[in-house]
């Protein structure tokens, strides 16, 4: 299948002089078009800081990341921002909604943001989305009337809109309780079978046993890979044993 993203030799500190800390530690990464990808480590092995990198959310690293052709490092800020927000979609642990604006123009803000024209159109496609994710009938709802697992529903929308080559999740269960932990990433894989490339960082042996593929990290590198073939099947627990016991035997 054809490459989406490429991440080479990543090296990222913070910090200078005697309180500089390596985060990233030559990481590289291939991830092709419509993958389904998750990352997992410790706190502080830098699961974020590599989706913050490979998504363009921060430029100061050494190494390239060469995003849908396009070498990210090279890119003035304002191409960059085009690419992230064109082919690029976000999903924190929780949706950073406006608590003044109903769930649906919460949606279409960032879109509408763009393209006031077409406000009718926007509309129409948030609405058919939120039908898709489950959310039908909560478009007039405060975001403090919906359940985290709708709000995150919401957030997932949001990402859409776009219609992006990759959805990015830093924790997107991070905030729900299992079962909607389940729902959001069923939702997640549907997406990514209908073409959408998904890259998430989970804590959750659970989650990551939901994608296809694992990355685990420590100390800022990439020590272990996992690929579900034909073996496990669809069988959650199984996955998730796998996931767990790769986990035991690299010690993390
Ligand atoms: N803006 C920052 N300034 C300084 N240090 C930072 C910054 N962001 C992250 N770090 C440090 O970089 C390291 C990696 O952080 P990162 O958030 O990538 O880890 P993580 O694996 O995602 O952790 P967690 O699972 O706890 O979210 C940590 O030691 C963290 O303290």
């Amino acid at each position: 299948m054809e490459q989406l993203l490429d991440g080479k030799e990543i090296v990222k500190s913070y910090g200078e002089g005697r309180e500089k800390q390596l985060v990233l530690d030559h990481v590289s990464l291939e991830m092709e078009r419509g993958g389904f990808v998750s990352v997992m480590g410790p706190s502080g092995s830098g699961k974020s800081t590599l989706l913050y990198t490979l998504s363009g959310m921060d430029s100061d690293y050494s190494g390239t990341v060469v995003f849908d052709g396009s070498t990210m490092s090279g890119l003035k800020e304002e191409t960059l921002a085009d690419l992230r927000r064109t082919k690029m979609g976000f999903v924190f642990q929780q949706p950073a909604f406006l608590k003044n604006l109903n769930l649906l123009d919460n949606i279409i803000l960032p879109v509408m943001r763009e393209n006031r024209k077409n406000g009718k159109a926007i509309t129409v496609k948030a609405r058919a989305l939120m039908k898709k994710v489950g959310i039908e009938g909560l478009e007039e709802r405060d975001i403090a009337q919906v359940s985290g697992g709708q709000l995150q529903r919401a957030g997932i929308c949001r990402a859409l809109m776009s219609e992006p080559e990759i959805i990015f999740g830093d924790e997107p269960t991070g905030a729900l309780n299992s079962r909607s932990a389940q729902e959001i990433m069923e939702l997640l894989k549907e997406i990514n079978e209908e073409g959408t490339a998904v890259l998430v960082v989970t804590h959750d042996a659970k989650v990551a046993a939901k994608t296809k593929r694992v990355l685990f990290m420590q100390d800022g590198k990439i020590v272990s890979e996992l690929v579900f073939g034909k073996e496990e099947g669809d069988d959650l627990d199984i996955r998730a044993e796998k996931v767990m016991r790769r986990m035991r035997q690299i010690g993390i």
